[in-house]
């Protein structure tokens, strides 16, 4: 997939599809809260194979009962492309599966 830097503008439309996910420090971010620090724990595991099937890896944190990802495209020097927004549309799409909010 390719990996151009994208610019402010198609950053800011794209986020406008992704509610709750924000740009901080360069890193397209998302924390998800949920019921049990097991359910939590079972959605880092969806993370992770999504994660593997995209090979784009976010910095993957695990809370009492929260997963929050931090991501950018390491091969385009940390700048944020469309593998970013990928995984994150992938994400977005099975978080309500595990109760995520
Ligand atoms: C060699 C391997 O395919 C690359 O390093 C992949 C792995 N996961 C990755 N993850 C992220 N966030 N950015 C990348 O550029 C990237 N590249």
């Amino acid at each position: 997939m390719a990996t151009e830097p994208l610019s402010q503008n198609e950053i800011e439309d794209r986020l406008r599809e992704l509610p709750g996910w924000s740009v901080e420090n360069g890193l397209l971010t998302r924390t998800y809260r949920l019921g049990t620090h097991f359910a939590a724990t079972a959605m880092v595991v969806h993370v992770a194979r999504t994660q593997e099937e995209l090979n784009h890896h976010s910095a993957l944190t695990l809370g009492y009962n929260t997963v929050s990802l931090a991501v950018s495209t390491h091969d385009a020097g940390g700048a944020l492309t469309v593998r970013d927004f990928e995984l994150a549309r992938r994400v977005e799409a099975f978080a309500p599966v595990h109760g995520a909010a």
